[in-house]
C-alpha cells in the first residue's frame, strides 16, 4: 500500500466534531493528490467550517507531516452538506415581484405573521437591500446586531417572535450607502450562512428586491430549494412586468407556488361595491401564463390598528392572510 493510501485512511478516521461521526462515514475527503514536489494537495468538507476549520487544519497537518512526513499540505475546505437524521431543516420561500411598490415587503410581513398564527416558528431575511422596509413594517429599531460566539448573527426579534435579519441593521440610520457588487454579495452570503435561527425554525421568508438580478441568482446557489411566491397588482401593465419575474425565476431554476395579487380593489363602504382602481385581472393572467395559480386577492386596506403595517385577526386582510398561509403550507 502506497504512503498516500495510508494517509488517506488516517484521514478518514478523523471525525467531523459538527457531526460527530468520520470523514470515512460521511464522505469528507472529496480528493486527496500527491504533487512533484511531494506536497499533498487534499479537498475536505465539513458541516460546520468557520467552527471545526482552524482544529480540522491542525489534525491534518500533524498527520501527514509528522506522522507521514511530507514535506508539506494544502487543503481547500467546502461546506458539507451532510444531514443528521434529527437534523431539523428549515424550508425556504422567496416573495418576488416584477416591480416595487406592488406590496412585496407588506406580503412578506403578513405571511410571516399568519404563518406565526398557525404555530410555526418563522424567521424572514430581507435582501431588498435599495429598498428595504422589513424592520420599519415590524417596528423594529435599527441597531446593530448581536453576534454569538461563533460570530453568527442572532436576528432581531419581532413581539410576534418573528426572527428578522436585514441590511438595514447594517446600515448608518437615515444615510444612503452605496452597495457594490462584492460587498453585497458578501452581505447576502453571511444571510444565508452564519445566522443563528432558533433551532426550531420551520420557514424562513425571503423578501427579494424586485426583478430578477444577482441577489435570486444568490438565493439560487445558498437555498437551492428555495420556492417562490409572485406578488403583482391587478394591472395589466404590472401583470406584464411580473410574468417576465416569474419567468427570470423558473429560468434560474426557481419553482413558482402561486401568485399573490395585491392592492386588487377597494371596497366603498358608501356604494358597498368594490371599486377596482388599480384594473382587473393582472393576478390571473400572470398565474396563467406561468402555469400557476392565483393564490388570493388582497384587497386595498388599512390594518384597524393605524399604528401598525400588521393586520389583525379582525381585519379583512388579516382573515385573507391566514387564508393565504394556509394555502402556502399546502404548496411547501
Ligand atoms: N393591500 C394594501 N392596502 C393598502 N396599502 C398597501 C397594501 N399593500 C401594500 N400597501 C402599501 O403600499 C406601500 C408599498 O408596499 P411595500 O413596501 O410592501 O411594497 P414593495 O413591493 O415591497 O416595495 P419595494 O420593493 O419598493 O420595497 C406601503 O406603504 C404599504 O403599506
Amino acid at each position: 500500500m502506497s504512503k498516500l493510501e495510508q494517509l488517506k485512511i488516517e484521514l478518514n478516521k478523523l471525525i467531523d466534531p459538527s457531526l460527530n461521526k468520520t470523514f470515512e462515514e460521511v464522505g469528507s475527503i472529496l480528493s486527496i493528490k500527491v504533487d512533484e514536489e511531494d506536497v499533498i494537495d487534499l479537498e475536505v468538507q465539513l458541516k460546520n467550517r468557520r467552527k471545526d476549520e482552524t482544529n480540522i487544519k491542525l489534525e491534518i497537518a500533524r498527520l501527514a507531516k509528522i506522522k507521514f512526513d511530507y514535506p508539506g499540505i494544502r487543503i481547500i475546505f467546502t461546506d458539507s452538506n451532510y444531514k443528521l437524521d434529527d437534523e431539523k431543516s428549515i424550508t425556504y420561500l422567496g416573495i418576488i415581484s416584477g416591480k416595487g411598490g406592488v406590496g412585496k415587503s407588506s406580503v412578506t410581513a403578513n405571511l410571516a405573521v399568519a404563518l406565526k398564527r398557525l404555530g410555526y416558528k418563522v424567521g424572514v431575511i430581507d435582501t431588498d437591500v435599495y429598498g428595504s422596509s422589513i424592520p420599519s413594517i415590524f417596528n423594529l429599531p435599527i441597531e446593530p446586531l448581536d453576534t454569538s460566539e461563533d460570530d453568527e448573527l442572532i436576528p432581531a426579534r419581532t413581539l410576534d417572535d418573528i426572527q428578522v435579519i436585514s441590511p438595514e441593521f447594517f446600515m448608518p440610520l437615515d444615510q444612503p450607502l452605496m452597495w457594490r457588487g462584492p460587498m453585497l454579495g458578501k452581505l447576502i452570503t453571511h444571510f444565508f450562512n452564519n445566522v443563528l435561527w432558533d433551532e426550531d425554525t420551520q420557514i424562513v421568508l425571503i423578501d427579494l428586491p424586485p426583478g430578477t438580478g444577482d441577489i435570486q441568482l444568490d438565493v439560487q446557489t445558498f437555498v437551492p430549494d428555495a420556492k417562490m411566491l409572485l406578488v403583482t397588482t391587478p394591472h395589466p401593465n404590472a401583470s406584464h412586468v411580473a410574468l417576465k419575474a416569474g419567468l427570470g425565476a423558473y429560468e434560474i431554476g426557481h419553482k413558482i407556488i402561486g401568485v399573490v395579487e395585491n392592492m386588487s380593489y377597494y371596497y366603498n363602504e358608501a356604494n358597498q361595491k368594490n371599486e377596482y382602481l388599480f384594473g382587473q385581472g393582472g393576478g390571473e393572467i400572470t398565474a396563467s401564463k406561468l402555469q400557476s395559480e392565483l393564490l388570493i386577492q388582497i384587497p386595498i386596506n388599512q390594518p384597524v390598528d393605524t399604528s401598525s403595517y400588521i393586520y389583525s385577526l379582525n381585519d379583512m386582510n388579516g382573515k385573507l392572510y391566514f387564508a393565504l398561509a394556509k394555502k402556502v403550507l399546502e404548496k411547501l
